[in-house]
C-alpha cells in the first residue's frame, strides 16, 4: 500500500502537535510515551501508521520524530529510525479495532491505580461525569478498565490485548506502565486519553479519602 506524500506530512504534522501539548503536561516523562495516527485504507491484515520513533526526548521537535510502519510494525521505508519499542502494541490494537490513532503515556496516577487494581485485573469506575468521554451517556454508568501485566517481553503483552479489549472502553492499562487510549482519529484518542487521565486521579484521590 503505497501513502501519498500530503497524507504523510499531515500525520507528522498532526503528531507534532498532540506530542507538544501532551509533553506540555509531562505526559512523557524520562522519553517515556509513543503516539501513533493511522494512515490511509484499513483492512484487518493490512495498513499503515505513523508512530514515534523509538528513546526521542518527547518534548521536543526533530525532523527524526517519526516514520511509517506496516501493520507487521516495520518501517515501510528505507530508515535509520527504529520505530517505538512498543510498535506491536499499537499494531495489535489498531488490527481489532480498526482505530484512528492511539497514544500511550506513562503517569504517576496511571501507575498507582494500576497497581491498586492490578491483581483484579480491572479498574472499576462509577458515577462520575467524564465517563462521558468515551460516550458512554447512560446515568451513573459504571465502567471496568482493563489491566494487563506488564511482560518485558512485548510480543507477551501484544498476544494479551485481543482478550483484554472492551468494546465501549477505548484504553487498556498496562501495571505500572501506563495507559494506551485510542478513537476513530486523534482528536477522539485525545479525549479518550484525558477522560482516563481524570478518572485514574479521582479513583485514586477518592481511595485515599474512603481509607
Ligand atoms: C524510558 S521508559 C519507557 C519505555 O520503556 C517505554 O515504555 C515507552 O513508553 C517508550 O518507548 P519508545 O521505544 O520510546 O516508544
Ligand atoms: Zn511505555
Amino acid at each position: 500500500m503505497s501513502i501519498r506524500l500530503e497524507d504523510k506530512q499531515r500525520a507528522f504534522a498532526e503528531l507534532s502537535s498532540i506530542k507538544s501539548n501532551l509533553a506540555a503536561r509531562g505526559w512523557f516523562p524520562a522519553t517515556s510515551g509513543n503516539l501513533s495516527i493511522r494512515i490511509g485504507e484499513f483492512q484487518p491484515e493490512a495498513f499503515t501508521f505513523a508512530v514515534t520513533a523509538s528513546g526521542k526526548d518527547k518534548s521536543v521537535s526533530t525532523p527524526e520524530d517519526f516514520l511509517i510502519v506496516n501493520e507487521k510494525g516495520q518501517p515501510t521505508d528505507a530508515t535509520g529510525l527504529k520505530p517505538s519499542a512498543e510498535t506491536l502494541i499499537h499494531c495489535e490494537i489498531y488490527r481489532l479495532t480498526g482505530a484512528g490513532a492511539i497514544f500511550h503515556v506513562h503517569t504517576v496516577f496511571n501507575n498507582l491505580i494500576s497497581e491498586l487494581y492490578g491483581e483484579q485485573g480491572t479498574i472499576p469506575v462509577k458515577g462520575v461525569e467524564l465517563i462521558k468521554g468515551f460516550n458512554i451517556w447512560e446515568e451513573d454508568a459504571e465502567i471496568q478498565i482493563p489491566v494487563l501485566p506488564n511482560y518485558a517481553e512485548i510480543p507477551r503483552i501484544a498476544e494479551l490485548v485481543e482478550g483484554a479489549i472492551v468494546p465501549r472502553i477505548p484504553g487498556i492499562v498496562l501495571r505500572n506502565h501506563g495507559i494506551y487510549a485510542w478513537g476513530a482519529n486523534a482528536f477522539e484518542a485525545k479525549r479518550h486519553l484525558e477522560a482516563f487521565e481524570f478518572l485514574f486521579e479521582y479513583v485514586y484521590r477518592s481511595h485515599l479519602l474512603h481509607k
